[in-house]
């Protein structure tokens, strides 16, 4: 599968955010975006995920231009910035409602063995954000948006989700955004810079110097 996101441009208030981006994304592949604070990543996965439009953009799959919002199509998992399981949600149920299997996950994550009947604001920022991140990598869709996966997690435990990922890629489209570079150049085949509110292919991690995303000699 092959998914486009082409020509979008995005305002708010009249201030233009992004203009110009295409994107390309893969079964098979791990599509990075890097770029600042501010400069429309979330926003673009959102319009990729369907549930913020933009004045223009068209997402394509396979070539054919899909024209209601994606997550209409039980094609693609997003993993938002923000917590979105409830408060209130037993950890075990939410196992159960995106189909994934709670014994292959304790077996990588085995500290979380005693959290099965907890309920989710029982658990750290960072242990939940580890249980979303595994249920919307795992539940049985094709395309997965991941905004900052890594952030609030351990080093420990980040290896193990870029393992997952690299793991998933065979089978889906996985577009993944993080501040935390060395994470997502490691584990991208394609990464994009956006800036100005335009994509920009990253060919050599040099040119993340050269476009001001990175202090020069980061890469000496
Ligand atoms: N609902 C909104 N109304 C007005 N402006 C918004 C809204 N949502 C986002 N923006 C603006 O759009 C820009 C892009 O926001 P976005 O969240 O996509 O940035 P980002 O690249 O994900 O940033 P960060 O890395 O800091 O999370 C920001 O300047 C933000 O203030």
């Amino acid at each position: 599968m092959i998914i486009e996101i082409d020509n979008v441009e995005l305002y708010f208030n009249n201030k233009p955010i992004i203009n110009g981006v295409y994107l390309k994304a893969e079964t098979g592949k791990i599509t990075g975006i890097l770029g600042s604070n501010g400069c429309g990543k979330s926003c673009l996965l959102n319009i990729v995920f369907g549930n913020l439009r933009a004045k223009y953009g068209l997402v394509r799959i396979n070539n054919t231009p899909i024209l209601k919002p994606l997550y209409q199509t039980k094609l693609v998992s997003y993993l938002p910035q923000h917590h979105f399981v409830p408060n209130k949600m037993k950890i075990k149920a939410a196992f159960k409602l995106f189909q994934v299997d709670w014994g292959a996950f304790v077996n990588i994550f085995e500290t979380f063995i005693p959290f099965k009947k907890f309920y989710f604001n029982k658990l750290s920022g960072g242990e939940r954000r580890i249980i979303e991140i595994y249920l919307i990598l795992k539940c049985s869709r094709e395309i997965v948006l991941l905004d900052e996966p890594f952030s609030h997690v351990a080093p420990l435990y980040i290896e193990k989700i870029k393992d997952l990922i690299e793991e998933e890629k065979h089978k889906k489209a996985i577009i993944i955004t993080d501040h935390m570079y060395e994470h997502i150049i490691a584990v991208s085949d394609t990464t994009y810079l956006l800036k100005n509110g335009c994509t920009k292919l990253i060919g050599s991690l040099k040119e993340l110097e050269d476009y001001k995303y990175l202090s020069i000699g980061t890469f000496n």
